[in-house]
């Protein structure tokens, strides 16, 4: 990792979450690196949990519980200072220590994970206390992530006393912001939000993995039914409530190394990215634009929509994103789509496209607060100026690639951000300054695919603790026939 390099493919301080969206952001090319999410080991939370039902503890010695905390302390102590995003600090560090196994890197990342999601409560409670803080936050997160018996093997009498009473404190007396752990400039946005206490807890839930099925190539409930019968079982796999190509797993198997994965018959992606590309809805022999591609999430869903037919352009400023997209694209068996790296602003084979696009897609850079399930550090790697600047991008995207749409066509604005500033104040000042394009109905342009969830007005916001996917928000927009180029 370079130390100029974010995952946003920003420099220095990140600016936006760039491609936050897919369950797997980083997670296919799932949201966060196989690594961080231990998914090359068996399910620690499961395996906890089995752990528990038999009465027992897991066994470690001393030794090997005082250096798990020591091994989060060093990840914590490079994650927390905001350089990089906290997938890329955990796949950093487990390269230098190759000698990790499977099983330590799952509860390693789970114990960052859990810091980062619980931070500013965390930090309260390490405050209490002598020492270093940074080890107190590590004991904090591998007391989510092992049985206390095993945790006790790791630490002095002091830290196990000062443990015994930091976990019998009560949050319900805390700020809200302390007792959901978020910085006030985002619990002042949240609270204007309906339901905000229910929100901020399930975004501090950490999310199921989502899976999608490439229809070209795979049969939902064939797969299901092979999948009971093998050693897939064992994770559960069942339908997702609203889209017709998804798959709900529990714990973090290795999907990358299944058969079905290797294949292309499926790809990681949460359940509401799914509804977005559905909400595109393209159809077969059109030409749509992927606006902001990045590396090829939706693409292949709209790809595959289309039957591989027509011409779908998967545009995206940064090649490098869009390379990582190629071996996804070739997995999935799909001829019709054509990457194309442009510049930010100005680009000629953009200005080529005018007025000809049936659909156009703008998943724009975003905060990513949706997905805070999945990113948890983005909460503290965000703030207003941030912001700020991404509100301006946004635009600018939207303007540019609207231009692209034909008369008639559609032009599809969405993001995994959940607040308004970043959704419906951007759509509604793109409508102001371009009476050609109106506002259509989200729910029944899903509807007409049988995908039916309960929206409240025209856009598309999704969310964790209503509908059990990422924070998501799209708005889907028609430019009247017969208006100039
Ligand atoms: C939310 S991510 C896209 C995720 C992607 N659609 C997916 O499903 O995997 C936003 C993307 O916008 C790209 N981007 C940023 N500025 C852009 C611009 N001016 N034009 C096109 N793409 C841009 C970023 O490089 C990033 O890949």
């Amino acid at each position: 990792m370079s130390r100029n390099d974010t995952r946003d493919g920003s420099r220095s301080r990140p600016r936006a979450r760039m491609d936050a969206a897919d369950g797997g952001r980083r997670s296919g090319s799932p949201d966060r690196p196989r690594a961080a999410r231990g998914e090359e080991g068996r399910d620690v939370r499961a395996s906890r949990g089995k752990d528990a039902a038999r009465g027992q503890t897991t066994a470690r010695p001393y030794v090997m519980a005082a250096a798990r905390i020591e091994q989060v302390r060093q990840v914590l102590g490079e994650a927390l200072q905001w350089k990089y995003p906290a997938d890329a600090v955990l796949s950093h560090w487990f390269r230098a220590h190759a000698n990790a196994g499977m099983r330590d890197r799952g509860e390693i990342a789970e114990a960052v994970f859990d810091v980062l999601r619980h931070l500013r409560r965390y930090r309260q409670f390490a405050e209490i206390g002598a020492g270093s803080g940074t080890r107190r936050l590590a004991v904090l997160g591998l007391a989510s992530v092992w049985p206390r018996e095993t945790l006790d093997t790791g630490l002095d009498e002091h830290e196990r006393a000062w443990l015994d009473h930091v976990l019998s404190l009560s949050a319900a007396g805390l700020p809200r912001a302390v007792r959901h752990s978020v910085p006030d400039w985002l619990d002042e946005r949240l609270a204007a939000l309906p339901d905000a206490e229910s929100l901020l807890q399930a975004l501090n839930t950490p999310a199921p993995l989502d899976l999608r099925i490439n229809p070209l190539k795979a049969e939902r409930d064939a797969l299901l039914a092979a999948w009971a019968d093998g050693p897939e079982a064992r994770w559960a796999a069942r339908p997702t409530p609203y889209s017709p190509w998804g798959i709900r797993i529990q714990g973090r198997p290795p999907v990358n190394r299944w058969g079905a994965f290797e294949r292309g018959e499926i790809e990681v992606q949460d359940e509401g990215s799914q509804l977005l590309a559905a909400l595109v809805a393209p159809r077969r022999g059109e030409m749509v634009i992927d606006y902001c591609a990045g590396a090829g999430g939706k693409t292949l869903l709209l790809g595959a929509l289309m039957r591989s037919t027509g011409r779908l352009y998967a545009f995206d400023v940064s090649a490098a994103r869009l390379a990582r997209a190629k071996p996804r694209f070739a997995r999935s068996g799909l001829s019709n789509i054509v990457p194309v790296a442009i510049a930010e602003r100005n680009d000629q084979r953009v200005k080529r496209l005018r007025g000809k696009a049936h659909r156009v897609l703008v998943d724009a850079p975003c905060s990513g607060l949706g997905t805070l399930r999945r990113n948890p550090d983005l909460k503290w790697r965000q703030h207003p100026e941030s912001l700020a600047q991404l509100r301006q991008t946004q635009a600018a995207i939207l303007r540019d690639a609207a231009a692209c749409v034909m008369p008639g066509g559609r032009l599809v604005y969405a993001s995994c951000s959940i607040l308004p500033e970043e959704n419906e104040l951007q759509v509604e000042a793109f409508l102001a300054g371009h009476p050609e394009f109106s506002l259509l109905d989200a729910g029944a342009i899903l509807a007409d695919r049988d995908i039916r969830v309960s929206l409240d007005g025209p856009y598309l916001r999704l969310r964790p603790d209503v509908h059990g996917t990422d924070g998501f928000f799209a708005a889907v927009m028609e430019r009247a026939k017969g208006t100039p180029e």
